[in-house]
């Protein structure tokens, strides 16, 4: 039961992944590649759409090292956004999602590269499964908050005094989780949010908080499937 709930799920996520790829990603564009399990249905989309001859001038900017691994060895042409400042559209996941596209983002700890990806984008289309669909961000799960390791204690008990639950993320060995950039994740549970974007501003302004899971304003467009296919939704104005 639980087995094919799961394998459902992952349908959903590839389905929603392709249906964005085919719609978004269009001849010439320079791209924003996301990470996690969805946004890499999005990258073998596009390497196999690649190998029948369609989109062979796309060329991506990858969020994570994972990312950039998986596009590599899919022979997906990378670029950067030194070489491109500004890209057409970027395809991305995330961990929940709101009726107002406002987005957590982080499980898998690449907040912060996805976060100037997306801000460098002139559309970002977030891909989930239902079960990411949320009635208010921080139902489902905790906010990451990315911390330099030095002085992190510090931001934790910040943290804490702004009413979070606050989990170092740590490896199945024990050892501290370290982003791409070398930094720690703080998963933060404050429970469902009533006021995000005054968080996130507090957040910001954190010496010592490099970048957290709030993603605000980024989502542009949403392709999310579930048992009733998939559907593509605009942001509300
Ligand atoms: O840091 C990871 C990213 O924000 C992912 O896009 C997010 O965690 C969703 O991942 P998944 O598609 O694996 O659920």
């Amino acid at each position: 039961m639980e087995h094919d709930s799961a394998s459902r799920t992952e349908r959903y996520k590839r389905e929603a992944a392709e249906a964005a790829v085919d719609r978004f990603f269009l001849p010439g564009m320079c791209v924003g590649l996301g990470s996690g399990s969805t946004a890499a249905f999005a990258v073998r989309r596009l390497a196999a759409l690649r190998a029948e001859g369609r989109l062979l001038d796309v060329s991506g900017v990858p969020t994570s090292r994972a990312t950039e691994a998986l596009a590599g060895e899919l022979g997906v042409p990378l670029t950067t956004l030194e070489e491109h400042p500004t890209l057409d559209v970027t395809i991305d996941g995330a961990d929940e999602v709101a009726p107002d596209l406002c987005v957590i983002k982080g499980g898998g700890g690449a907040l912060l590269r996805e976060k100037i990806v997306a801000q460098a984008s002139r559309r970002v289309v977030i891909i989930a499964d239902v079960t990411k669909l949320s009635p208010r961000l921080g139902t489902h799960g905790p906010v990451p908050v990315e911390v330099l390791p030095f002085g992190w204690h510090s931001q934790r008990r910040f943290l804490e005094s702004l009413g979070a639950r606050v989990v170092p993320r740590v490896l199945a060995d024990g050892a501290a989780y370290l982003t791409d950039q070398g930094n720690r994740v703080l998963d933060c549970a404050w429970g469902p949010l009533d006021a995000p974007e005054v968080l996130a501003s507090r957040l910001s302004a954190r010496a010592g908080i490099v970048e957290h899971g709030l993603f605000l304003r980024e989502a542009t467009d949403l392709v999310v499937a579930g048992p009733r296919g998939v559907e593509h939704r605009a942001r509300p104005s």
